[in-house]
């Protein structure tokens, strides 16, 4: 069993609530992604919070620097996760762990582009990390990447703490990334693209909570 999470890519405000009115009902989380959080701000996280009381809503800040000046902002607006890079200094990282433990909340690690992974991974689950996110980016997938090694790798480590994992994750492949640890399963395109998001969502939710 693993929650599901759809991700919000699309930079137009109004679009983004459209698409997540139809969404909202068949995920367990709103993810608002990093485009679309840059280009329209804390409003449309508002906007969100206020729409969907019965989704949790992820901010995918994927914060480098200043992390719990950056993120506390948000957490106060009403997100229950916001992602930190694990690139970042491990000061940044404690920042958001910090000011999610502050409001209740939940600090997810992105490994997008961290080299080792699994020594990052044990740092930040040191530091109370409460979500590790495997994640092959969207220029990662286009240069052929896939999350499925790195899932391995980071589920074999059993530290106890929530695995999310992201990358062109459709339903397909869904189950596998079920049965491999997960215990967010992202989708963005696989939805977001698919002739009928409503059905999409559904169908991936229905294989994610098996
Ligand atoms: O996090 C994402 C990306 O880095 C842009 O912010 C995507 O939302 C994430 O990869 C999920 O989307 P898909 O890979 O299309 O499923």
């Amino acid at each position: 069993m693993a929650l599901t999470q759809m991700a919000l890519d699309s930079l137009d405000f109004d679009a983004t609530v459209a698409l997540a009115e139809k969404v909202a009902p068949h995920v367990d989380i709103l993810e608002i992604g990093t485009p679309c959080i840059k280009h329209n701000g804390i409003k449309l996280l508002e906007t969100l919070r206020a729409k969907f009381p019965n989704n949790q809503i992820l901010v995918d800040l994927k914060t480098m620097d200043a992390g719990f000046y950056e993120a506390e902002p948000f957490y106060k607006a009403g997100a229950d996760i916001c992602t930190v890079l694990g690139t970042a200094d491990l000061g940044t990282i404690k920042g958001v762990i910090d000011v999610a433990n502050k409001y209740g909340k939940a600090a997810q690690v992105d490994l997008i582009n961290v080299a080792d992974k699994a020594t990052r991974t044990q740092e930040a689950v040191k530091l109370g990390a409460h979500i590790i996110g495997v994640h092959t980016g969207l220029d990662q997938q286009a240069a052929g990447g896939t999350p499925f090694t790195d899932l391995a790798l980071i589920a074999s480590l059993n530290t106890g703490v929530k695995i999310s994992v992201a990358g062109g994750v459709k339903a397909g492949t869904t189950a596998q990334v079920r049965d491999a640890g997960a215990s967010i399963i992202v989708a963005g395109a696989a939805i977001y693209g698919a002739a009928d998001p409503a059905a999409a969502a559904a169908e991936i939710t229905a294989i994610a909570h098996a």
